[in-house]
């Protein structure tokens, strides 16, 4: 198969279209994959990396005005489609697919105006602005939550799941965290960040937290985010030899460390989601409050509903009530094991069997 994958911005819209590649590689080893993203986003460092071929388009300024409604958005959105048309007449795709963020608007209007099949996979509950302009000119929208359906054309909405979850799914706990984080393998770890970018909420509670961490009888991996690694260092760098704690700026082999780690505490972006109920860990979520819509609360309320989680309002995040709630699913083993199992009831782990049937059926 040729096929283009564009998405991003942050992680949350690459890992699962990076989660796709992989399984067509598998299945059709022979498949010609470029991805389309931008140059500033996280795409731009994890797509080469992962050895996939990569290429830009300039979607600036887009942002939350992407409405078609000035003339500015306008002109840009001519302008990014126009360019996005040479890259497809170039690579000749059979399928276009998206995974959410800017990029993905002008890629999948422009493969659409040239009749070539296409697909937008919507990772959250409630659907962004990219994807909901998109579902009106796709042949196919798939979702990984039901929740989201309502907002797409019924005749063409499918629900998948998250790629991300099936690559995880078969996923073993590993010595990873000895290896590399320097850390116990027969202790309980818990690992706490704030999605791809960090967060600063989750950021300050950390810091705060960070000597009575050193106490615990559990053990802490936490990625900050390179923001605020580099503007907390000196803090940090007191911690480096402790024996209780690992701190990084970013985990990049986040899978494996979140397969051999015991609960989580984090954002609650819908990828990272997907991750954690594929493996069926029990997490706290503390759901950012700036986001469209506030859909992270609506992403974390759904696993709340089923015992598999706890919230954490953003304002209400502090070192005192994140340390009480790992402690009380850690000293409690029958309610972590009733947030483990509900939590991987609500995994989809042939989730990119789903999406890769869908991708089929529009194929040309
Ligand atoms: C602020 C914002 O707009 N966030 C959105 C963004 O989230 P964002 O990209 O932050 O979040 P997600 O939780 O969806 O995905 C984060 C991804 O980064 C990985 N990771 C994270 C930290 C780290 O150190 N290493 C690492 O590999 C996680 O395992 C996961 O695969 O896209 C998601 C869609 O999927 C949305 O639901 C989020 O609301």
């Amino acid at each position: 198969m040729r096929i283009i994958v564009t998405g991003g911005g942050t992680g949350g819209h690459i890992y699962p279209a990076l989660a796709f590649i992989n399984h067509l590689k598998t299945i059709e080893p022979e498949s010609d994959i470029l991805y389309v993203g931008t140059e500033r986003g996280l795409e731009s460092k994890i797509v080469p990396a992962a050895g996939i071929n990569f290429k830009t388009v300039d979607v600036q300024g887009f942002r939350r005005s992407f409405s078609l409604s000035n003339f500015k958005t306008l002109y840009k959105f001519l302008k990014s489609t126009s360019d996005a048309k040479k890259l497809i007449k170039d690579f000749e795709p059979d399928v276009v697919i998206g995974t959410g963020g800017y990029v993905a608007g002008p890629v999948l209007y422009a493969a659409a105006k040239l009749k070539i099949p296409t697909l937008v996979h919507e990772q959250n509950s409630i659907p962004g602005i990219t994807n909901k302009f998109l579902s009106k000119y796709v042949d196919k929208v798939a979702v990984a939550f039901e929740a989201a359906k309502p907002y797409f054309p019924e005749e063409k909405t499918v629900f998948t799941g998250n790629p991300r979850a099936q690559e995880v799914a078969s996923l073993e706990a590993t010595d990873i965290l000895e290896t590399e984080y320097k850390l116990r393998k027969d202790k309980k770890t818990v690992v706490i960040f704030g999605g791809s970018r960090g967060a600063q909420t989750i950021n300050e509670a950390v810091k705060a937290a960070l000597p009575k961490f050193t106490e615990k009888d559990y053990q802490l991996v936490y990625a900050s985010g390179q923001i605020y690694y580099d503007e907390d260092y000196a803090e940090f760098a007191k911690y480096k030899e402790n024996a209780n704690i690992a701190i990084r700026p970013y985990i990049s082999n986040m899978l494996e460390v979140l397969a051999s780690s015991d609960l989580i505490l984090c954002r609650a972006g819908a990828t990272t989601i997907a991750e954690i109920t594929a493996l069926g860990l029990p997490t706290i979520f503390v759901p950012s409050p700036n986001v469209t819509a506030d859909h992270q609360t609506k992403n974390a309320q759904a696993l709340v509903d089923i015992g598999a989680a706890k919230m954490i309002r953003d304002a209400e995040l502090t070192a005192d009530t994140m340390l009480e709630n790992i402690s009380e699913i850690f000293s409690d083993e029958s309610l972590y094991q009733a947030m483990s199992e509900a939590s991987k009831k609500a995994g989809v782990p042939d989730a990119s069997d789903r999406l890769y049937k869908l991708v089929k059926e529009i194929e040309k």
